[in-house]
């Protein structure tokens, strides 16, 4: 499958162990992570050069080429709020992962569109499970 992984960048990075596992073990699945980058902990540096209208192009056709799009929302982000609305409207199905105990905006719990999903982890495993749980549905 055509993947779209999404995560926050300018609100913090505190994730990206975490992110780096989930996408690592999408490629060794098979798949095409089309974000592949924001598993490095260098993605901001590496988009450095591009204009806010470049990412929003780049991303947007992205999500739009997505078969599905998991994202992990632990720490809250403008750019994975808006990129989940978007493939929400288009249909794509959505996972969203976050560490137990964080506080996740009501405004991605309370989402009831079939395909839509909030799931929490206590560890790597956890969350690994959950991915691969999603992606077999
Ligand atoms: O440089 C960038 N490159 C990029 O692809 N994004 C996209 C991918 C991430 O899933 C999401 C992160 O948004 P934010 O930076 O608002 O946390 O936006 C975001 C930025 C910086 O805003």
């Amino acid at each position: 499958m055509d993947l779209y992984f999404s995560c926050s960048l300018t609100g913090g990075r505190g994730d990206q162990p975490v992110v780096a596992a989930l996408i690592s073990r999408l490629q060794a699945l098979g798949h095409c992570v089309l974000t592949a980058h924001l598993a490095d902990a260098s993605a901001m540096a590496a988009d450095g050069g591009l204009s806010p209208e470049a990412v929003y192009e780049r991303d947007t056709a992205w999500l739009r080429a997505s078969d599905a799009v998991i994202a992990e929302v632990s720490t809250p982000s403008h750019g994975v709020g808006f990129e989940l609305a978007y493939a929400l409207e288009r249909g794509k199905p959505v996972l969203c992962l976050a560490r137990e105990g964080v506080r996740v905006s009501k405004m991605l719990t309370g989402i009831r569109q079939p395909g839509f999903q909030v799931r929490t982890y206590r560890t790597v495993e956890e969350a690994l499970a959950h991915q691969e749980a999603f992606l077999g549905r």
